[in-house]
């Protein structure tokens, strides 16, 4: 099957900042990957190019097998601020829906608004955050695209909605088999719907893999105060802190770690992406006891 994705020393400068740095990532079909990263890594830069609303600066970009944009009614895309026609009602974006997209599933689209309990006949702009986010959804998923690209899309909802959303969601990508990307910041969220994870910091890819794949391979260490350039090859450090008398590692390693000096644990989702964010905002690693 084809990559969705694919993209080879992938680069967006926006004048003299650069938001994408050499990114190369191969993203296989069927997944549903999150992309996390903290403010102003350049996850809604790589969305909105895999969505052709930006060129890159350098390096190439397919998604789908193709250029950026060239597939636009198999890609779903809903935006970070969820655009909708304020003065159009509800029904009225189903109406344009329905015409301009020709997978159109009407009766998807009807029975998701009902199932929100959002009125038809109420004007977009009186929705509140949420309701627009859960209609600029559906009108996504009511395309019933290969691909589906979601920008931040729980970040405007309540808890119980969240949840709803993404089981929707996740039954919808099983039912239909469609790859979905999306970015977010809670990443609990992420480790109960994503199989595939990317974290990006300043424009570079950190890590990309399969989950399961990234938790197999990632261990905490914990022991006697140590030089991690003492490691042995095969283990990568992704981070470390120290106290006066003990060190912390998080190593990625493909082979067991049996070495008696570590109390050897597995991460969490949570705490894989956690190190990988620590180190590369360059946190303080060494950790004085408190007096
Ligand atoms: N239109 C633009 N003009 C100039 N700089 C931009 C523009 N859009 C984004 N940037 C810059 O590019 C970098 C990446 O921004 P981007 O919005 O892609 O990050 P992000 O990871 O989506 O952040 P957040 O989590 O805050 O949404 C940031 O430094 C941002 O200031």
């Amino acid at each position: 099957m084809t990559d969705v994705l694919h993209a080879e020393r992938l680069t967006k400068s926006y004048g003299r900042r650069r938001a994408l740095a050499d990114c190369t990532l191969r993203i296989p079909a069927g997944r549903v990957v999150g992309l996390v990263g903290p403010n102003g890594a350049g996850k809604s830069t790589l969305l909105q190019l895999a969505c052709g609303l930006l060129t890159p600066t350098s390096g190439t970009l397919s998604v789908l097998g193709a250029r950026p944009g060239a597939r636009l009614a198999q890609v779903g895309f809903v935006a970070q601020d969820t655009p909708v026609y304020a003065g159009l009602s509800i029904a009225d974006h189903l109406r344009f829906g329905a015409h301009l997209n020709p997978g159109w599933d009407a009766g998807l689209a009807e029975r998701r608004i009902a199932a929100l309990g959002l009125d038809p006949e109420q004007r977009a702009g009186r929705l509140s955050g949420g309701q627009r986010a859960q209609l600029a959804l559906t009108l996504a998923v009511a395309k019933r695209p290969q691909l589906l690209i979601l920008d931040e899309p729980v970040a405007s909802l309540d808890p119980l909605a969240r949840r709803e959303f993404l089981q929707s969601l996740m039954e919808f990508t099983a039912e239909q088999e469609t790859s979905v990307v999306l970015s977010s910041h809670l990443i609990a969220d992420l480790e109960r719907t994503c199989d595939y994870l990317i974290v990006l910091t300043a424009g570079r890819v950190q890590v990309a893999g399969e989950v399961d794949d990234l938790v197999g391979t990632h261990h905490r260490l914990t022991g006697a105060r140590c030089d991690p350039a003492t490691l042995p090859g095969g283990q990568e450090l992704i981070y470390a802190g120290h106290t006066t008398k003990q060190s912390t590692l998080v190593v990625r390693s493909t082979a067991p770690i049996d070495d008696p000096a570590w109390v050897v644990e597995s991460l969490s989702l949570e705490d894989l992406v956690l190190a990988y964010l620590t180190e590369a905002a360059g946190r303080t690693r060494v950790l004085e006891p408190q007096r």
